[in-house]
């Protein structure tokens, strides 16, 4: 057996923990498949109810299966009023996203078959969550803007029901389309940092209401699902299309990471950046968003010429969002609204094949040694007496 340092592979980079059916990411020729089929050709092709039903099912539903799986959906969307009541007691100044955290937790308390690990209920709790995340989503948006909720509309699809609960009006197809092929993209990308955390949370056995919420705190960083934000955030803070390339070298000479750029997996590219940034441009034309296009196209020049560099999906869907006319604070709790498919699929998956996930660590810290006295830790007197790291200052110190 080998002796010496232990393998550290810090941030779990290339590391292969188990299999999955569900989608497969291919860094070498920057694709990627959801159950086999091209994301691009899902993308251009398919609506998000397709996909979602696709994802857990591992085969596309034909007519009458859609039909069903969308009745359901449209059926499951409603909330009940001392939900609204709850939510509607947090602090507005709560991120969104802590928001959704917290729906996810109450769904979970009121689901009486919550712990329940029967396979055969789990699809069941995982389309509930996904009709009902968008209803948080928008009532939230609009209790922030001092707005009445708008009850979900059932004859509407499920991405022009958001739309129609967040301003009461369902936009012009090139809004639609691109929102939808958003959702489509962002649905599934195999072990994430997201979806790692549901799997470590199912590998305990808990439930999918725990592990959903655990996976909402994992997306919402910024070095993950949050940097859809931050790019926006930053492109308001640039301002003018003309400051991009000097705003991105200056970013760069601080050693700022620059977000929306740079993928763990994808070196060369992110598979879904050309789909989704052709939709942008698509819905930029129709919403007069020239501006934000052009300062896109400055940062993604200038990226690759300094560092060689290319824009993660989070890139366009920051601008996309943006000129779609939802806040900025929503546009990662868009990103769950499609994501719980892919986290759901990964939860029935670890369930189904379970081992406890539970790596090793290298020990750093100090050598083994006694337990002082209590006459010397306690006393001021053993305090002098006492060397060591242990008597270094702390806050109560
Ligand atoms: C849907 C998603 O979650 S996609 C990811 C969204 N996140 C972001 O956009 C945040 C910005 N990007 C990043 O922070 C990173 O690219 C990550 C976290 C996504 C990937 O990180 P890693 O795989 O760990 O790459 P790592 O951070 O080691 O980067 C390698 C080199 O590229 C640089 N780099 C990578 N991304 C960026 C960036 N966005 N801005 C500036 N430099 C970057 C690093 O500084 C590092 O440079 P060095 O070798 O000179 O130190
Ligand atoms: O795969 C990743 O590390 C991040 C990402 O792009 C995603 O979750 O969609």
């Amino acid at each position: 057996m080998a002796t010496g340092a232990p393998d550290i592979r810090k941030g779990l980079a290339g590391v292969v923990v188990d299999s999955t059916a569900i989608s497969k990411v291919m860094e070498e020729t920057n694709s990627l498949t959801y159950r086999g089929y091209p994301v691009q050709e899902l993308a251009t092709t398919c609506s998000f109810e397709e996909v979602a039903y696709l994802i857990w099912h591992g085969e596309l539903p034909n007519a009458e299966q859609l039909r069903r799986f969308m009745e359901s959906e449209r059926a499951r969307r409603g909330l009940t009023r001392s939900q609204i009541a709850v939510l509607g007691r947090l602090p507005d100044t709560c991120h969104p996203m802590d928001t959704l955290r917290t729906a996810v937790s109450l769904l979970g308390t009121e689901d009486p078959e919550a712990e329940n690990p029967d396979p055969a209920l789990a699809l069941g709790k995982a389309l509930d969550l996904m009709a009902k995340l968008p209803t948080v989503v928008a009532l939230d948006s609009r209790r922030r803007r001092g707005l009445d909720p708008i009850a979900p509309n059932p004859r509407l699809g499920f991405a022009e029901n958001f739309f129609h609960m967040c301003f009461g009006e369902v936009p012009e197809p090139e809004v639609l389309r691109c929102f939808e092929i958003s959702l489509i993209l962002y649905a599934e990308h195999s072990f994430n940092a997201s979806t790692f955390t549901a799997r470590v949370v199912t590998s305990t056995l808990s439930d999918m209401y725990s592990a959903v919420t655990a996976a909402i705190g994992a997306l919402k960083g910024s070095l993950h699902g949050g940097a859809n934000e931050a790019v926006m955030h930053m492109m308001l803070e640039i301002g003018d299309p003309g400051r991009a390339a000097t705003w991105l070298k200056d970013a760069l000479r601080d050693k700022r990471k620059v977000m929306g750029f740079g993928h763990r997996v994808y070196k060369h590219g992110d598979s879904r950046v050309p789909t989704m940034k052709q939709a942008f441009l698509a819905m930029a034309a129709s919403r007069h968003g020239q501006k934000w296009v052009e300062i896109y196209d400055a940062l993604e020049r200038t990226m690759l010429e300094e560092k060689g560099i290319h824009p993660n999906l989070d890139f366009p869907t920051g601008p996309a969002y943006y000129l779609m006319g939802f806040d900025i604070p929503l546009f990662t709790p868009i990103f769950v609204m499609s994501r719980i498919t892919g986290w759901t699929a990964h939860i029935i998956e670890q369930a189904q094949a379970n081992a406890l996930i539970r790596p090793l660590s290298a020990y750093i810290g100090a050598e083994q040694r006694p337990v002082p006295s209590a006459a010397l830790r306690l006393t001021a007197e053993g305090a002098g007496r006492l060397a060591g790291p242990s008597r270094a200052p702390g806050p109560d110190a």
